[in-house]
């Protein structure tokens, strides 16, 4: 069993408790259900900011806890008033110390989109998603069929929010594509053994169809490397460690920004 089986084992566990406790009628009446989502789309293709995707993650399967301190609502300020386009926001509670609770706070304090960064294999989770007040979801190739990431993906466009598709190969890639997403992100970080190649960004560039934002997700920590994957076509960065395993995120996202923006 993978890590990213055990998670999603759990995850299936968590979604059962949490419907019983949250009814969809529930989820339905929250302050947020009913606001319109930011696009996905536009806030990466902004040409004034360099397309950053930042991201609040306490801890990881792979590296442990990164930060236990960083307030959300502070540090995810901080990284829009660094330039960061779009925040990425943990909900798992158990592999990433996450909860839905920190992308409220996050929502309350900032007005461009967030992902709700977690493991969606239940439409359930895409109505808790926008009653949290999120903007985009994840969908993973890795833990769902083709036929499972379209209804998944056209049942969150119905609702107004947009689509990530994450991908680590060419043949997730290949068999995943579907009108029902917005974006398409290359995983460096390969979630069933964690090793770690932003190679793979480079080499599957080219296979993604232009209609597609293309993203590069995990490791990255040089500011030259964004300047490298936005030569070949890459539009967004999605960047946690790098931030969070410092005491202040938000400086450490401001300096990278200002770096890239002075290569
Ligand atoms: O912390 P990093 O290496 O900068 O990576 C961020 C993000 O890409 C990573 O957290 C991530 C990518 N896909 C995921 C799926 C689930 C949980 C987490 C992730």
């Amino acid at each position: 069993m993978t890590i990213l089986d055990k998670i999603v084992a759990r995850k299936r566990e968590e979604i059962l408790e949490n419907k019983t406790q949250n009814p969809i009628s529930v989820l339905e009446k929250s302050e947020f259900f009913d606001r319109e989502c930011y696009s996905l789309k536009e806030a990466l293709t902004n040409p004034e900011k360099i397309g950053l995707i930042a991201e609040f993650k306490r801890k990881s399967p792979s590296k442990g806890i990164l930060n236990a301190d960083a307030d959300v609502a502070e540090t995810t300020k901080g990284y829009v008033a660094a330039g960061a386009s779009v925040l990425s926001v943990l909900t798992d509670v158990d592999f990433f110390n996450g909860s839905n609770e920190n992308l409220i706070k996050a929502r309350k304090v900032n007005e461009v989109p967030i992902l709700r960064k977690d493991f969606i294999v239940d439409e359930y989770q895409i109505l808790e998603a926008k009653s949290i007040g999120a903007d985009v979801i994840l969908l993973i190739a890795a833990c769902l069929s083709p036929e499972e990431l379209k209804s998944l993906g056209a049942f969150a466009q119905s609702l107004g929010m947009s689509v990530l598709l994450e991908v680590h190969d060419k043949h997730e890639l290949l068999c995943s594509i579907s009108p029902y997403i917005d974006a398409i992100g290359v995983n460096n970080r390969n979630l069933s053994t964690f090793n770690v190649d932003i190679q793979t960004s480079f080499e599957l560039a080219d296979l993604i169809p232009n209609e597609f934002v293309k993203v590069s997700e995990s490791a990255l920590s040089n500011p030259q490397t964004v300047i490298d994957l936005k030569n070949v076509g890459y539009r967004g960065f999605l960047i946690g460690e790098t931030f969070m395993k410092t005491p202040d995120p938000a400086n450490a996202c401001r300096k990278f920004v200002e770096e890239v923006r002075n290569l």
